[in-house]
């Protein structure tokens, strides 16, 4: 297993060319928050904004347009249920980032559903949250395009079938060339499984340990994978960035709110940009 180092930041965070407009850094939309969940989305959108994503439109239920908005009004907004504009939006987006918040009932897997079959091979997706528990439950058909799922140790024992005390790198590993895509299984010390390599993430604090850090992971990896090219330094990078950030903010607090995390990105990013 290789150790994730800073360098990796370096490595992915470019300089914005001068001639760059919105369009160059990516179209990123983000599907999810039911009704009790609208939070998810809006942190997982905030982040994909303070990534810098181009342009990014939130798919969720009309319930939580007005705190999306007062939030974050540089996101679009789509109602999830509306199946033909969703559908346009998903197919014309650069990444996708579909789970957070979005629920287990039949209204969630008929989102999710037409969400996959929108999907096409020049994107990156990323499967989190409670879509990882639907396709554990009901499998669907899942599209040939980078695939990055990124479960926590229970959803990982829901998709993978390993109990959390059976998952070893070997086991995680076999179940991970399987569903042909990368896993970040999150935890203490994250582990990224790449297909071409194992990583672990040797940061990361207990700090982190609230509702909300992992929304805040899948929209940070959605903004990093729609405007840096190598995709996988890409989540790499997010992967870092994510914990880097709780790291230098838990020196003085005892808990990281998931929102100062994507508050801080623009500046940690600039420290790294090159
Ligand atoms: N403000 C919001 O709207 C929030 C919505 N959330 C959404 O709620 C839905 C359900 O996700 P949850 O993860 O809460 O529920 P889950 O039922 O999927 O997972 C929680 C269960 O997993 C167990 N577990 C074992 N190892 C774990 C680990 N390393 N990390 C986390 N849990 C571990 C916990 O003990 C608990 O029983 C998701 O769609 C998620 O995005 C959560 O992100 C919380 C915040
Ligand atoms: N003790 C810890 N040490 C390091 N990172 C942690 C710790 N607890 C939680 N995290 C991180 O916080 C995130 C939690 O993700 P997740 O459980 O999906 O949260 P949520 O679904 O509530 O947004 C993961 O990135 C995980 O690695
Ligand atoms: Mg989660």
């Amino acid at each position: 297993m290789l150790t994730l180092t800073e360098e990796i930041l370096t490595k992915t965070i470019r300089v914005r060319p001068n001639d760059s407009y919105k369009g160059t850094f990516g179209r990123v939309v983000l599907v999810g928050g039911n009704a009790n969940y609208g939070g998810a989305i809006i942190m997982a959108s905030t982040a994909a904004v303070y990534a810098g994503a181009g342009l990014v439109t939130t798919g969720t239920d009309t319930n939580n347009l007005s705190s999306l908005h007062a939030s974050l009004p540089e996101a679009m907004f789509v109602n999830y249920y509306d199946k033909v504009k969703l559908s346009h939006l998903v197919s014309y987006a650069t990444t996708v980032v579909i789970g957070p918040g979005l629920g287990d009932d039949f209204h969630s897997q008929e989102v999710l559903a037409s969400v996959l079959a929108n999907i096409n091979q020049s994107q990156s997706v990323i499967i989190d949250g409670s879509a990882i528990s639907l396709l554990a439950a009901n499998p669907l058909d899942i599209p040939d395009t980078n695939l990055i799922f990124t479960p926590h140790e229970m959803e990982w024992q829901r998709l993978s079938g390993i109990k959390i005390s059976d998952q070893t790198s070997d086991a995680n590993q076999l179940v991970q060339q399987q569903l042909n895509a990368t896993v970040v299984l999150k935890k203490h010390h994250t582990e990224i499984y790449t297909g071409k390599n194992i990583y672990q993430l040797p940061i990361g604090t207990p700090a982190q340990a609230t509702g909300g850090m992992g929304d805040t992971l899948a929209g940070m990896i959605g903004g990093f994978t729609a405007q840096f090219d190598n995709q996988e330094n890409a989540v790499l990078a997010a992967v870092y960035a994510h914990s880097a950030i709780a790291d230098e903010l838990a020196r003085s607090q005892y808990v990281v709110l998931p929102h100062q995390i994507s508050h801080a990105l623009p500046m940690f990013m600039k420290r790294y940009a090159n």
